[in-house]
């Protein structure tokens, strides 16, 4: 067998003590495949004296990951640390800089750099392995990268964030056979036990504010159409104002709600947009609940695709990172980011104002006379045509507050804001209406 590929892993938390862990008890599996050994050489973290329960005693050890990145006896740097600047980001460079091919589980640091990385790695000779970085286990880099490369890709979409969509699921009956849906209130303990379980960011309003879930998806777009990763170009709202209210009426109306991440291209110009949609139950993408992620892939030749896995946690991550690790080790340096990186498009963006569907609104009204009939005047003078409305029940009292349910036939996003900002403006809506788009796939 010809020289073990020498790797140094900066990062040793959830996925990098992960990745040791399956390093070493598959490594005959991976050496066999991989055509020789995959050796840890060097490792870096914050805390020395930490019980990762790993032996670290056969590493280099570097407080620096950055002078690891540069100096250590290693072909290969892998970057677990996270983050877009910063340590991450300095040995990144270093690593590239020093001839070394990387690989990274850290989505915030290509979503931001990712065009330019991939040409300092490109013009090195090496490559950036980041299939960790994307819906965690599923191969969706090497799907996309590899497996449809002969597609013009027309629309990717899915549900990239594994915290986000094991809380939704806790919020619904889907949590579980005789889970109890989990009120509003034990949000933040649904949120605890994801961040237990791993799943979180060490800042986990990147997870619920969706903004992992953009990152996520500028790479995926740029990679599905062959242009420079642009986030800043991405719309972005998280779960944050999801209720337990709205999960319910979703079950009941037949929905349920899911965080997705869409791009699409319209006319030569891009759409990138994260939000909660309503999705219809029975649709495939409805049933993928917990950590699991799920991505959609349309091809002009292979039609609908579509890849779930889990997102999220130590040990689907850390699959991922090996894999790209073996790629490496039998030779493969693909372009980054399935073209070369200087023939990266920049694409013209779709604004979010041009984007049309359906709605599910709900307002928190008084409950008096009059109140249906100014509501349905500002939807006919925003000109929205409404599918149904629903009010349960009564107040205790007239002049107490009710929820009214409204879900709209299709219409554009401007007029639906030009109809928020009327809802706000009368007496009887006593909080901002809660808008979700209804998705038709
Ligand atoms: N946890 C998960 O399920 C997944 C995480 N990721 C990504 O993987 C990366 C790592 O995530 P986790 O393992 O969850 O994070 P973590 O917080 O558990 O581990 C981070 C590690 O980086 C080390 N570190 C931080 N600053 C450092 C510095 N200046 N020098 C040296 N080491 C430093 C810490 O000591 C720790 O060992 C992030 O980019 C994250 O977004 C990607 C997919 C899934
Ligand atoms: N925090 C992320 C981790 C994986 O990327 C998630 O929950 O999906
Ligand atoms: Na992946």
């Amino acid at each position: 067998m010809s020289t073990p590929l020498r790797i140094a892993v900066a990062g040793l938390g959830t996925v990098g003590a992960g990745t040791l862990r399956l390093l070493s008890e598959n490594a005959e599996a991976i050496a066999a495949r991989a055509g020789r050994a995959v050796q840890v050489t060097a490792v870096s973290a914050r805390d020395r004296t930490r019980d990762r329960g790993i032996d670290l005693s056969g590493y280099q050890w570097f407080d620096d990951p950055v002078e690891m990145a540069a100096r250590a006896d290693a072909d290969v740097m892998v970057e677990l640390i996270g983050g877009s600047e910063g340590p991450a980001k300095e040995a990144v460079e270093a690593a590239l800089s020093a001839g070394r091919s990387v690989v990274t589980a850290n989505k915030a640091l290509l979503a931001h750099h990712g065009t330019a990385l991939a040409r300092q790695a490109e013009g090195a000779g090496c490559t950036i392995g980041y299939e960790a970085a994307v819906a965690g286990g599923i191969p969706i880099i090497k799907g996309l990268r590899e497996g449809l490369a002969g597609n013009r890709i027309s629309r990717v979409y899915g549900i990239l964030n594994g915290t986000c969509n094991y809380i939704l699921t806790q919020m619904s009956d889907g949590g579980g056979p005789g889970a109890n849906p989990i009120e509003r209130q034990d949000f933040d303990a649904v949120l605890a036990e994801a961040q237990r379980l791993g799943y979180a960011e060490a800042d986990p309003g990147f997870d619920i504010d969706g903004v992992d879930t953009a990152h996520k998806l500028a790479i995926l777009t740029a990679l599905a159409f062959g242009c420079e990763v642009d986030f800043d170009a991405v719309y972005v709202e998280g779960i944050r104002n999801v209720s337990a209210l709205d999960v319910a009426y979703a079950e009941e109306l037949g929905y349920c709600i899911k965080l997705l991440g869409v791009a699409q291209q319209v006319n030569g110009a891009v759409e990138q947009r994260v939000h909660p949609c309503m999705v219809r139950k029975g649709q495939p993408i409805a049933s993928v609940d917990g950590v699991f992620n799920a991505v959609v892939a349309d091809g002009d030749f292979v039609d609908t695709t579509m890849y779930e896995g889990r997102g999220a946690g130590a040990g689907p991550t850390a699959s991922a990172v090996v894999a790209d690790l073996i790629d490496i080790a039998r030779g493969a340096t693909l372009p980054v980011f399935g073209i070369a990186a200087s023939g990266l498009r920049r694409l013209p963006t779709l604004p979010m104002e041009r984007h049309s569907c359906a709605y599910y609104l709900r307002l928190l009204v008084l409950d008096k006379p009059g109140v249906i009939a100014d509501v349905s005047a500002v939807l006919r003078d925003a000109e929205i045509s409404m599918e149904s409305m629903l009010q349960r029940g009564r107040a205790q009292g007239e002049g107490e507050a009710v929820p009214v349910i409204i879900m709209t036939h299709e219409t554009t996003e401007a007029a639906m804001q030009g109809a928020l900002a009327r809802f706000a403006d009368l007496e009887a809506t006593l909080e901002p209406p809660q808008l979700i788009r209804i998705v038709d796939f």
